[in-house]
């Protein structure tokens, strides 16, 4: 296009694609393998995600997850709570890291520390978490585990928003795994793991399209429409269609 046009024009053009080409920053938080972060980088690839993955920051230097970062090109961070005196000087640093960034959105993808009220109140209505759980139940961990010693029928994941209190944040979307007889935990967890996969890109799209919210009353809504408290529930199929996935099983 250069040449076609004045020099001004040109720079007002050159300001318009730019805008048109920006789009919204998201930060992600992990701690472990980034099967999670891994997802929503393939999204992001097939166009899905609705963003950027601008940087992955991760509490253990030696989460996998930084690894699926850097392969993907995208800014990975080793911040080790362990070299912090404090919860709250870790999650100052971390803002610090973040904020670098100037993030849209922060989405926790197996990100393992308990954060702090001012951290959560810095990024109120734009900080999502995946639970491995049907919230409100098994909030905290060994979600599994718990769900298997109780019995339970059905099993599954939640999409929620992050607020102070832990795994407590209005749900977004949720997706059932139902539980066999006898079942065993690692065909368990790999079935939760894949209904994650889908509805992890899907949450995150919506709320960078500004389709979920968090409203100042602290109810999540889609599309300007209270969610219920266990919010959407997706089936597999619906999940996978939502993102133009073929079903895996
Ligand atoms: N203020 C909030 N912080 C976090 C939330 C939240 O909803 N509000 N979600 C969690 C994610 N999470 C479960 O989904 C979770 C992560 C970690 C823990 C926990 O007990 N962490 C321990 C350390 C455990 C370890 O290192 O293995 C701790 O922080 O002391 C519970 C639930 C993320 N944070
Ligand atoms: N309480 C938080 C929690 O247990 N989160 C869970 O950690 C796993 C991370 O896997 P990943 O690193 O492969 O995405 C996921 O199953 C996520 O639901």
């Amino acid at each position: 296009m250069s040449g076609d046009y004045p020099s001004q024009q040109q720079d007002t053009l050159n300001d318009f694609e730019a805008a048109a080409a920006e789009k919204p920053r998201v930060v992600v938080l992990i701690s472990g393998n980034g099967s999670n972060l891994q997802a929503l980088l393939d999204a992001q690839a097939h166009d899905e995600l609705g963003g950027d993955i601008v940087a992955v920051v991760s509490n253990k230097a030696d989460a996998y997850g930084l690894r699926r970062a850097k392969d993907a090109g995208v800014d990975a961070v080793a911040l080790p709570h362990r070299e912090y005196d404090s919860r709250e000087a870790f999650d100052a640093a971390l803002i610090k890291v973040i904020d670098r960034h100037e993030p849209h959105l922060i989405v926790l993808a197996g990100f393992m520390r308990i954060l702090t009220p001012g951290f959560v109140d810095h990024y109120r209505g734009r900080m999502l978490n995946v639970h491995p759980s049907l919230l409100p139940a098994y909030q905290g961990l060994h979600t599994h585990q718990r769900a298997l010693a109780d019995g339970v029928e059905e099993h599954g994941v939640s999409v929620h928003f992050v607020t102070e209190e832990l795994d407590g944040g209005p749900v977004v979307i949720q997706a059932v795994v139902n539980v066999e007889p006898n079942q065993d935990i690692d065909a368990l967890i790999e079935k939760v793991h894949a209904r994650e996969h889908l509805i992890y890109p899907i949450a995150v799209r919506w709320f960078l399209e500004g389709r979920v919210k968090l409203s100042p009353q602290g109810k999540a809504t889609l599309d300007d429409i209270p969610l219920p408290p266990t919010g959407l529930r997706m089936s597999h199929a619906d999940a996978a269609e939502e993102l133009d996935e073929d079903l895996d099983d």
